[in-house]
């Protein structure tokens, strides 16, 4: 078994609970909550924002080519691919994208990119990739198993979202390669602080589900029970 093939098994609680998450059961069911998919989308453009920076990290302590090519091409797949999916979602809402950018992230949301920001800046490239593993290895299950049980056809509200991220298998071939080569030269201890960092970012991935079916904000007198 392989260091990554020992992650996902460690942490099929934490992807269970994703794929039963009201949020991603409405994707397959074609149904949302307006609202939620508007938090939804604002938060995620800042998170991938941060995405951005982490792979920026990552690029910047590479010792190769052929890591920097790779820290360079996910960088834009961040940036120009991964744009169809929001806007798949903001045309079911019915909002110009361009309207849903710059707000700030979140409590969950912020705290999820703080901690991949944490391990990139504080740790290896192999904690970098154990903390930035979980989104593109969730997404892409989540988009085959609600391929798997609701079957979208073409005129599916959310066809075009499930299908980019159930067809993204090579994102998570590419980085599971990356991190499974890095743990074989990792100490015990590191490889401890990889499996934390990867256990606390699917639990992040699910607090952003969360999050965003609840419109989660900032404590205020808005947000606050008095
Ligand atoms: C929060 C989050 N995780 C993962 C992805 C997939 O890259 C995304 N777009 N957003």
């Amino acid at each position: 078994m392989t260091f990554t093939d020992e992650l996902r098994k460690e942490n099929d609680d934490i992807y269970q609970l994703i794929f039963n998450h009201p949020f991603v059961q409405g994707i397959g069911k074609g149904e949302l909550p307006k609202q939620a998919v508007e938090h939804y989308i604002k938060a995620d453009f800042e998170f991938l924002n941060a995405f951005v920076q982490v792979y920026s990290i990552a690029l910047s302590k590479s010792t190769n080519r052929e890591d920097m090519a790779y820290f360079h091409e996910q960088i834009q797949f961040t940036l120009y691919d991964e744009v169809q999916p929001h806007l798949n979602f903001s045309d079911y809402i019915g909002v110009r994208f361009e309207d849903l950018q710059g707000h700030p992230l979140p409590p969950s949301g912020d705290h999820y990119i703080k901690h991949m920001l944490y391990h990139a800046n504080m740790g290896s490239l192999g904690e970098t990739l154990s903390a930035l593993l979980p989104c593109p290895w969730t997404y892409l299950e989540i988009g085959q198993e609600l391929i798997k049980k609701y079957q979208p056809t073409k005129d599916h509200p959310f066809y075009k979202w499930i299908h980019f991220y159930a067809e993204s298998g090579h994102e998570t071939e590419q980085m599971r390669k990356r991190l499974d080569a890095f743990a074989a030269n990792a100490s015990t201890e590191e490889k401890l602080r990889m499996k934390d960092a990867f256990r606390k970012s699917c639990q992040l991935e699910l607090a952003f589900w969360e999050m965003s079916y609840t419109c989660e904000e900032w404590p205020s007198n808005k947000a606050v029970t008095q």
